[in-house]
Parts: C-alpha cells; sequence; structure tokens
C-alpha cells in the first residue's frame, strides 16, 4: 500500500467557511453518508463550573432545553448550511455520530442520556437510553456520557460513560445492554481505569473501538466483540490529555487526535495529531493558521478525501484543515 508521502502536511483552510456559522460551544462532530458535517453544538447554553452539583445532577434545569438549532448539517466545501434541527430538545449536547443508515447518535451530559434521532429533521427519537436527568451507573443509567459509536456491520451501540463513571458500554441496535468494560466490570486485567473515557471511534478494517481516555492522556483500542484490550498510544506530545479521536481506514490506518489542556493549566501546546495506528508514530500534527489558537479543541472527523475539521468548545468554532495545497487560497 502506498506510505504517506513526506510533504503531506494538514494546513488551515482560511477561507472555510465561507460565511459564519452561527455556533454555541461546539462539542461534537459527525459525518453523515454524504461527508457532509454535522455539527453538535450548544446555542446560549454553556457548560461551566457551576452547572452540576457533586453528585453529578444538572443545576439549570429552569434554564429548559436549548431553543436554537443544536444539530447542523453543513456542507464540507464551502460550509453552508444544509439542515439545521435538534431544537427544543438538549440542555448540554457532548457527543455525535451517524450510523449507517444515516442517523444520528448523541449525548447529553446535563440530560445524562443517549438518543437515536432519525435525520429527517423531525428529529424522531428512536431509541433512548438513560433516565432524564437522573445520573447513575447501572445498566440503565449514565453519569455525563460523553460519546457513541455504531458497528456498522451489527449495528451495535458503544456508548463512553462519561465523566462521572469511567467505562464503556455496549447496546443492541435497539438499545439492549450487552456487556461493558472499565470501572464496576469484572475485568481487572488493566490496573489503571479510564479516567474521562471522551470520545470513541470505530475502526471498521480492523473491528475495534478505539477511546480517548482523556485524563490519562491516552488513547486505548480493544476488539469491539469483546472488550478484549489491543493496545495503547500515549504520546508525550499530548501533554497529558487526549481529549477526541477519529481514523481513517488509509495508508494501513491513521488515527487522528487532539490534545487539550489540563485543570493545572497548559502542558503542551494544543495540536491536532495524525498517527500511524501500527506504528504508534506521529506523522504529522497541525493547528490554526496565523498564530491563531485552538481554544478547547473537543472533537475531530475525517473526510474520505482526507479533509480534517476539528470543533472547538471554547472558541464557539469549526476549523477546517487539507493537505491538499490547491486548497489553499494563494497568498
Ligand atoms: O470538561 C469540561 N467541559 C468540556 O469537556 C465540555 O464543555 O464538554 C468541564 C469540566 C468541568 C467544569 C466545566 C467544564
Amino acid at each position: 500500500e502506498e506510505v504517506l508521502d513526506q510533504e503531506y502536511h494538514l494546513e488551515e483552510v482560511t477561507d472555510w467557511p465561507e460565511s459564519p456559522l452561527q455556533l454555541g460551544q461546539v462539542s461534537g462532530l459527525a459525518l453523515d453518508s454524504d461527508d457532509n458535517l454535522v455539527i453538535f453544538h450548544r446555542g446560549d447554553h454553556q457548560w461551566g463550573v457551576n452547572s452540576f452539583d457533586n453528585s453529578g445532577k444538572y443545576q439549570q434545569q429552569s434554564l429548559g432545553p436549548i431553543q436554537q438549532s443544536t444539530i447542523l448539517v453543513v456542507d464540507p466545501v464551502k460550509g453552508s448550511v444544509l439542515k439545521a434541527s435538534g431544537r427544543n430538545m438538549f440542555y448540554l449536547p457532548h457527543g455525535i455520530t451517524t450510523d449507517k443508515d444515516n442517523n444520528y447518535w448523541v449525548t447529553d451530559v446535563a440530560l445524562h442520556q443517549v438518543f437515536k434521532l432519525s435525520s429527517d429533521g423531525r428529529d424522531k427519537p428512536l431509541v433512548v437510553l438513560g433516565e432524564a436527568f437522573e445520573p447513575g451507573s447501572d445498566k440503565e443509567h449514565f453519569c455525563k456520557p460523553t460519546d457513541v459509536a455504531v458497528d456498522p456491520v451489527t449495528g451495535n451501540v458503544y456508548v463512553s460513560d462519561g465523566y462521572c463513571n469511567a467505562r464503556i458500554l455496549k447496546f443492541s441496535p435497539e438499545g439492549k445492554y450487552l456487556s461493558h468494560w472499565g470501572a464496576g466490570s469484572s475485568d481487572r486485567r488493566r490496573r489503571v481505569q479510564f479516567r474521562i473515557p471522551h470520545s470513541l471511534v470505530f475502526l471498521p478494517d480492523r473491528r475495534e473501538l478505539c477511546v480517548a481516555d482523556r485524563e490519562n492522556g491516552r488513547i486505548q483500542c480493544f476488539v469491539a466483540e469483546s472488550g478484549e484490550f489491543v493496545k495503547e498510544i500515549k504520546k508525550q506530545e499530548f501533554g497529558g490529555e487526549v481529549f477526541a479521536i477519529s481514523y481513517a481506514p488509509v495508508h494501513g490506518g491513521l488515527i487522528y487526535a487532539v490534545n487539550g489542556e489540563s485543570a493545572y493549566g497548559r502542558s503542551a501546546p494544543l495540536k491536532g495529531f495524525v498517527i500511524n495506528y501500527s506504528t504508534k508514530e506521529i506523522l504529522d500534527d497541525f493547528s490554526p493558521e496565523n498564530a491563531q489558537e485552538f481554544g478547547m479543541p473537543h472533537d475531530i472527523v475525517v473526510t474520505k478525501d482526507g479533509r480534517v475539521f476539528v470543533g472547538d468548545a471554547a472558541t464557539d468554532s469549526v476549523l477546517k484543515f487539507s493537505s491538499d495545497k490547491a486548497e489553499h487560497r494563494s497568498v
């Protein structure tokens, strides 16, 4: 197979989007089957230090749900909004993914719930997991669930749970609990448990599930069917926090990741990374142009043609990166 040639380097496509998107905190990104970008954002709601009490209960229920459209489908070339939905449903959006039928699977950390939604604009909840506003750690309750990944072959659904739990749960396509691993499961094989499993990606060519184990600053990959541990990728360059990951089944398998700030401040520059899944080597890193900086890069997706989008929950923006020189405005 062809090897990534050396002059491959991702650079920001600074003239994307052509006109600004009205976004709140951008928490999640996904791609639909046409490689349109799906943005999950928080409108006028913000996750702040007073949003939750010590038991994980959301404190701002009285605000009511976000009235803006929290799910935007955006053209990857121009950045124009193709569809908008997700009004009056969510309090603190977090993760989003699409399944092979273009349904949305989303998590809301205030509701402590996971939803399967039709993408026909009616947002019809087809599956709901967890109990609204009730944190917990059994088979029917999550605590600030962070992300979802769907196996395109079996339709099985994986949930990373979450800020106040430390486990991955597996459900049937209809939402029946099947198993879980990490905290609370029988497997004691791996000493160090997750610390905020924050982002998931399914590797279709390997049938593995990789997890951004955020506060452990590492990526862990598992056999999706069994939860059996396969490998860990931990890099000095991450600086102790990995916020989100994505994957492209090309060039032998490429993992894309963004790092983040720890509660104790910045321990490494905020960047995106392109990592060779097999060798674990960092092939490229990237960040915004013109001394702009990432604020809180919070999710990342990569299109079939190698364009990368990063959603930032601090700058309320989505940035586009490409290695195709033709795409960068000639200065
Ligand atoms: O991590 C946090 N937020 C982000 O991940 C997010 O906004 O999803 C956070 C933690 C404590 C207090 C406030 C925010």
